[in-house]
């Protein structure tokens, strides 16, 4: 879509109309038709921004990237308003994909597994045919006439489905056992890949699903809300994002790392959320399995210098809802029943033995990093 839309410039020029063009998920401007071929005089990606029109006025509609950009329009009239509204809000709508890495993959993988399950219902029903048919075949007296050929095919329907039932396997394996945080690569400078980061923090979301109570959902919200103001960051421009540390700086150099919801500040929360999980995942593995302890530790040590009286009671609640050590240890299974194997409880420490050091590791290239730039903030919440 293109037309003429009225830009905001600034307190001396005002309202200016410029020549605006949304072509492959970016809007464009400038500065007339004519003027075109000279290039445009500046963009804005869609995906990123937040669209918003005006309460009162029926021409206006602001795209902003928060502490970034913005374009504050006005069509000519409301009809076109509503029409570029369309195109925006189409626009947005497909090249939007604000799920993460893992969330595409979780979704990749269901679909398969699904394909895979309906091959092996089919190979199942094949076979059990086939067994009766050598059953029958036995009850009427004359499996020797038909008992080759039957069980050449009984062999054959075993195999694939058993061959189905290792890819069905393999898919499970891969979706759901990620070794979080210990399998990110550092580059040579500690550089902490920003989407290997985000994965690792997402894939701890379906243990607090797993958990079940609703007195968890303001805890992951606010917890999946940080991993999606980083990964809407890292969308923004990934290719100049490869590690937090590139994030942090560019809010830094911009002097917008202090903005309220820059990436700089969801990081800084999704840190002090991971120390606390951290140590209290260290008090796990030293032993303790009065759950309910082991949280109130870990939260003293950690988040509770940063709330205020509203969010240490929300922590309080949390607290009355901590599952039993049972109950703690099954939200981690990815398979019902595995914690009641024997070597269950020696598996959690060998996995806690690799992954608490590495997590440690990475929060304290982080914490040198917000030293670095005096990005730590005592703000109680
Ligand atoms: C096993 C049970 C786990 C229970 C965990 C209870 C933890 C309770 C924490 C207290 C409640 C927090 C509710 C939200 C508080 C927010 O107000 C606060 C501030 O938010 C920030 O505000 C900024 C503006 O001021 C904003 O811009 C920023 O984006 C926003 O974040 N947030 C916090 O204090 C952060 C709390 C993070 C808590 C994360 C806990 C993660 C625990 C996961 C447990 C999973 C279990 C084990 C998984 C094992 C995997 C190997």
């Amino acid at each position: 879509m293109e037309g003429i839309l009225h830009k905001w410039t600034n307190y001396i020029s005002g309202w200016q109309p410029r020549w605006f063009v949304l072509e492959g998920g970016t809007l464009s401007y400038y500065d007339s038709q004519e003027d075109a071929w000279k290039g445009c005089k500046g963009s804005i990606k869609v995906s990123v921004c937040e669209i918003q029109v005006h309460s009162t006025d029926s021409t206006r509609v602001d795209l902003t990237i928060p502490g970034e950009q913005y374009f504050y329009l006005r069509a000519i009239n409301a009809a076109e308003r509503q029409k570029w509204l369309v195109a925006l809000g189409t626009a947005k709508a497909c090249l939007t994909d604000n799920r993460t890495k893992r969330e595409k993959e979780l979704q990749e993988n269901t679909e398969a597994l699904k394909t895979k399950m309906s091959e092996l219902r089919l190979y199942c029903d094949l076979l059990l045919q086939q067994v009766n048919k050598i059953k029958e075949s036995d009850e009427l007296g004359n499996l020797a006439e038909t008992g080759l050929d039957t069980g050449d095919m009984v062999k054959s329907t075993c195999t694939t489905f058993l061959k189905t039932l290792e890819e069905c396997m393999q898919i499970a394996t891969r979706t759901f056992n990620t070794d979080i945080f210990s399998d990110i690569n550092l580059d040579d400078d500690n550089g902490i890949p920003t989407q290997e980061f985000l994965d690792s923090c997402y894939a701890i979301v379906p243990v607090l699903d797993k958990l079940g109570s609703t007195v968890f959902a303001p805890v992951k919200m606010d917890f999946v809300g940080n991993i999606k103001k980083i990964h809407q960051k890292l969308l923004s421009d990934s290719d100049n994002f490869p590690t937090l540390q590139s994030i942090v700086l560019h809010e830094v150099e911009r002097e917008v790392a202090h903005v309220r919801n820059s990436a700089t500040e969801a990081l800084l929360w999704l840190r002090r959320g991971l120390k606390f999980l951290m140590e209290f995942l260290s008090e796990v593995n030293e032993g303790q399995t009065d759950v309910p302890r082991a949280l109130n530790n870990s939260y003293g040590k950690t988040l509770r210098r940063y709330h205020g009286w509203v969010v240490r009671g929300v922590f309080a609640l949390a607290l009355r809802a901590a599952p039993s050590y049972a109950g703690f240890t099954a939200a981690l299974v990815t398979k019902e029943g595995d914690e009641l194997k024997s070597s269950f409880s020696s598996g959690i420490h060998r996995d806690l033995d690799v992954y608490l050091p590495a997590m440690g590791k990475q929060l304290a290239i982080l914490d040198a990093l917000y030293e670095e730039y005096n990005l730590e903030s005592d703000e109680v919440v």
